[in-house]
């Protein structure tokens, strides 16, 4: 059994965590951190855990935490983490973040893009991006994880394989995304209310949004070369899920039954992406609740084009789901162990 701490155990993807790893074997949640609950019952905030959790909510004591936990998940706002992590503390704990602060390699980038100064870029080479179908050699002996973005996520696993294989041209990739207002976090924003999202679809960041160079740095490294994108979100009126819809041009000419040769190579193995049969689109419906990225493309023999798409929970496999998949390998466990739900419907 290991201790965990989480640090922002209140927000969205803060409890999604609880509520994963309240199913998991090998796991005691030692502290349940937060900035505006401290001393009241974690219950009291989310009834989902009334009996099921008895803990009161406590103050980010990093130096007490460190001393009496395993792994540390960090589900708090940019730049936290980044703002108190020291060598001392990385010499006794894990850490899997599930902000941004280290997901990108070069800070520059990283700064520009997040409007804000990085308060301790000597981790920033250390830290392994955490997306387990890629990098999951390296997550094993990782001391601190970067949790990749919701959107990123979706983005790279549809992607990747056919950057990888050379089938697309990477700087034509036009990405077409949509998320669930979970997806902006708990706290309160006029523009999260009920009737600003209900019964409405908008784009938001539209050329400015934070995860633009987070997919081109994952895509980069498929191809080898540093790239452009553009990446459009939109903000949907429903809890959760990620849809994205990618484009790009075709420079490898390839049947589809040879596409999807590509496909099953990359993910035959992988038990979280789901490479749907021919045609079937992924929907968010099928994956909700779940850790699962639902993963298909067409092509457009017209324009000499594919369209690759894929579905996912973003607090799942977007955030939570795959923190915990990442702290599994890290410390051994059955990758899968407190990742096994199936998907609700409806
Ligand atoms: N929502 C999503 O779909 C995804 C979120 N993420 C990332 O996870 C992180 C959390 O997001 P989310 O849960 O949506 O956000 P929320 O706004 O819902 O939650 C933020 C959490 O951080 C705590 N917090 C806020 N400010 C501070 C502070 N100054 N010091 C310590 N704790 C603080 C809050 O405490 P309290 O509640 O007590 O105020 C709360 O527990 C973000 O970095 C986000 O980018 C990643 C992937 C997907
Ligand atoms: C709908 C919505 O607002 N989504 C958030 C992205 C989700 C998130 O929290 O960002 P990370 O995945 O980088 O942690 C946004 O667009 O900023």
């Amino acid at each position: 059994m290991i201790n965990v701490g989480i640090i922002g155990s209140t927000g969205y993807a803060g409890q999604e965590l609880v509520r994963l790893l309240l199913g998991h074997k090998e796991v005691t949640i030692q502290w349940y951190g937060s900035q505006s609950y401290i001393d009241k019952k974690y219950y009291e905030v989310y009834g989902n855990m009334f009996q099921l959790v008895e803990d009161i909510c406590q103050s980010d004591n990093i130096a007490e935490l460190t001393n009496n936990v395993d792994v540390i998940f960090t589900a708090t706002p940019q730049g936290y983490l980044a703002g108190l992590l020291t060598e001392d503390i990385l010499s006794k704990v894990k850490i899997i973040d599930l902000s941004a602060d280290y997901r990108i390699k070069d800070v520059k980038t990283y700064e520009e893009w997040y409007q804000i100064e990085h308060k301790s870029k000597s981790f920033i080479g250390e830290a392994v991006y955490g997306l387990p179908e890629i990098n999951r050699e390296k997550i094993k002996n990782a001391r601190l994880i970067a949790n990749p973005g919701c959107y990123p996520t979706c983005s790279t696993l549809s992607i990747y394989p056919l950057v990888k294989e050379g089938v697309i041209d990477a700087n034509s990739i036009i990405i077409d995304a949509k998320s669930g207002t979970s997806g902006a976090g708990r706290g309160a924003k006029i523009n999260n209310l009920y009737c600003e999202v209900n019964e409405s679809i908008k784009a938001y960041g539209v050329t400015t949004h934070r995860h633009t160079p987070e997919i081109e740095e994952q895509l980069g490294y498929a191809c080898g070369s540093n790239i452009s994108i553009i990446f459009t979100p939109h903000l949907v009126p429903m809890n959760r899920g990620i849809l994205i819809t990618a484009y790009a041009n075709m420079i490898k000419q390839m049947s589809e039954d040879d596409i999807k040769e590509i496909y099953d190579s990359y993910y035959k193995e992988e038990y979280f992406v789901r490479v749907l049969n021919s045609h079937v689109c992924p929907e968010t419906r099928w994956v909700k609740g779940s850790n699962y990225v639902d993963v298909n493309y067409t092509i457009d023999k017209r324009t000499n084009r594919i369209i690759m798409m894929g579905a996912m929970d973003n607090l799942v496999k977007g955030a939570a789901g795959q923190a915990v998949q990442n702290m599994n390998i890290m410390f051994g466990f059955k990758e899968s162990e407190g990742l096994l739900q199936v998907p609700m419907f409806p």
